[in-house]
């Protein structure tokens, strides 16, 4: 073991002798290498969504001094560009949230910068909007999103009320690197701010406000009463006080709730993954539906930021997919627009570059722009400030990508599963006037537009040899063509991190740049409509491939997408 990672772990443990959870769990890994590196070998970084981490010691590891020294550092950064400056912060129901919300709360308060803070657990997207709201300087969210119990993490927002993308990331980052962990608790106490003024409670009135702009997106709000029966779960998390309060007002008074999954639980007992992507946590969902016959169920993660859907069709229950969800909304969108008069001149639909290519072809029937970012909601919160600061925001309709992250509107630069449950409740409702259901609707667009497959195939790497095999992977399919061995011709390739794409389609290769930050993404177009996309994620130890698939119909594409998982995954593995 490095010297420097166990002379870590001794400090680390003197000093959390008089935290006794802490040190009883420093203690126990005594003897076992493997896991005092993993706690020491690094600091937490910023990942697509903020610092993530396990909840522990050490300083790879999501704890009080971890958050103080992130607090900290991004407090300094804070001030150096207004004196006077104010946060907002947010928290969910995971372990250990409310308490990480305080101890940045004092961090900030001990530096003098005004604290907003909720006073209950609160959805991530309802923290964008309080920052915008307050006028603030900056804010965070304490939350791991959807990853399993044993983690926790720290979003952190600009003034735009968006998460901080690449530039920033590296100058707060600067920050905290200067800051370290164990001397960054400050001798202050919370009631004390709050009795100050320093720390102010967040008033009823801004979340009011928010239900007010997320109602205001509805394109449907012609026909109050609404027919449709919805199941929804908030996963404990979040979402049930804003999702029930928007939905009840819009006239879905057949709402029901998940009641097991109702109360807030950081150790989410009904569904250890609280992810919506993963089909199970639809389980008790299904359960109720089967009872009411519900048209629709809605499960939303724990910050409330991703809402995942099963939709009725005839007597079966259908998960959708992130990107089915994506098309069926970004069609409807434009389709009620256009019936409502109201679509913009020059509209824009943002999504992100491992997120269905489908998009592209809904967009030319309708004449909508298309721009697309790198993976994470941030970057299409961000071209929602550059719209704004050239007076354009009226042109953005939708935004999109794949991982279940939805956003109509533009009252807040994060993704918003309130805002999501809303418009997918209504499209629902108005194809059921139809005689319609979300499954015919979708083949409709594929009878248009071709089958199109997207699939995400997630391989997991834990810890620091893990991350060291990801980086090795990703070299070995930047600098050979492993793709030309398992017998498919290869006519681009883009490399983002070098920021340059080389195309094959002529005999001579042509070179051309790319226009985004760099990333670690590779993104392989095959023949026959192919295409495999490669990153490692930014928020779990895990190796994700997008493969894209358009295809005459269901069964060639599934075909081609087996023959070329099957190939990767057995190059991977050898
Ligand atoms: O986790 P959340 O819901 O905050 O979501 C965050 O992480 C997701 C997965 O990122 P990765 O593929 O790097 O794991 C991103 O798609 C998303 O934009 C980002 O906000
Ligand atoms: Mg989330």
């Amino acid at each position: 073991m490095d010297k420097r990672v166990f002379d870590n772990y001794i400090i680390w443990k003197n000093f959390t002798m008089a935290d006794s959870l802490l040190n009883e769990e420093l203690d126990a890994i005594e003897a076992d290498e493997e896991a005092i590196n993993d706690r020491f070998y690094k600091e937490l970084e910023f990942g697509t969504g903020g610092l993530r981490g396990e909840i522990g010691a050490g300083t790879n590891r999501m704890n009080i001094y971890t958050v103080a020294r992130a607090s900290t550092g991004y407090g300094r950064y804070l001030l150096k560009n207004n004196s006077n400056a104010k946060v907002a912060i947010a928290y969910d129901s995971r372990i250990n949230s409310d308490k990480f919300a305080k101890t940045a709360a004092l961090c900030f308060a001990a530096m003098g910068i005004k604290v907003y803070i909720w006073k209950e657990i609160m959805p991530t997207p309802v923290l964008s909007f309080t920052v915008r709201s307050l006028k603030c300087d900056g804010g965070i969210v304490i939350t791991a999103s959807h990853n399993p119990s044993r983690y926790n993490g720290y979003k952190v927002y600009g003034k735009d009320g968006c998460q901080i993308t690449t530039g920033s990331a590296a100058q707060i980052y600067k920050y905290i690197n200067e800051i370290d962990a164990l001397n960054s608790m400050p001798d202050y106490n919370f009631d004390e701010g709050i009795k100050q003024g320093i720390i102010e409670y967040i008033e009823d009135d801004v979340f009011r406000n928010y239900i007010a702009e997320v109602k205001r997106t509805s394109l449907f709000n012609d026909n109050v009463n609404k027919n449709i029966k919805v199941v929804y779960t908030p996963l404990h998390g979040t979402g049930l006080k804003p999702i029930k309060a928007v939905m009840k007002e819009m006239g879905y008074s057949n709402f029901y709730v998940v009641d097991k999954q109702a109360v807030a639980d950081g150790n989410f007992p009904t569904c250890p993954y609280p992810n919506p992507e993963i089909g199970e946590v639809f389980n008790l969902g299904l359960e109720m539906a089967d009872n009411n016959g519900a048209d629709l169920i809605i499960a939303t993660d724990p910050d409330c930021d991703r809402a995942g859907v099963v939709v009725k069709d005839r007597a079966n229950y259908t998960l959708l997919s992130g990107n089915e969800i994506g098309i069926l909304l970004f069609d409807y969108i434009c389709k009620r627009r256009l019936e409502l008069k109201n679509m913009p001149d020059n509209a824009l639909v943002i999504t992100t570059i491992v997120s269905t290519d489908m998009i592209n072809h809904i967009a030319r029937t309708y004449g909508v722009e298309v721009i697309k970012v790198l993976t994470g909601f941030k970057f299409i919160g961000e071209q929602i400030g550059m719209l704004e600061n050239k007076g354009e925001e009226e042109r953005y309709i939708f935004g999109f990508e794949e991982s279940y992250g939805y956003l109509s509107g533009t009252y807040v630069r994060d993704k918003d599963a309130v805002n999501a449950s809303l418009m997918v409740a209504d499209m629902c409702e108005y194809y059921k006037n139809q005689g319609k259901t979300l499954v015919d609707v979708l083949k409709e667009l594929y009878e248009k537009y071709g089958f199109f497959l997207n699939t995400l195939h997630s391989i997991e790497f834990p810890g620091e040899y893990g991350m060291k095999s990801m980086e090795k992977i990703m070299e070995t399919f930047r600098k050979k063509d492993p793709f030309k061995d398992f017998g498919f011709n290869v006519l681009e390739v883009r490399d983002y991190l070098e920021s340059v794409s080389r195309s094959f389609y002529e005999k001579a290769a042509s070179i051309s740049n790319i226009k985004l930050p760099k990333s670690n993404v590779l993104t392989f177009v095959l023949e026959n409509k192919i295409s495999v996309t490669m990153r490692p994620s930014g928020t779990e130890p895990k190796l994700k491939l997008y493969l894209s698939i358009n295809a005459k119909d269901k069964k060639e594409a599934q075909d081609l997408e087996h023959d070329v998982y099957t190939a990767i995954k057995e190059y991977i593995e050898k």
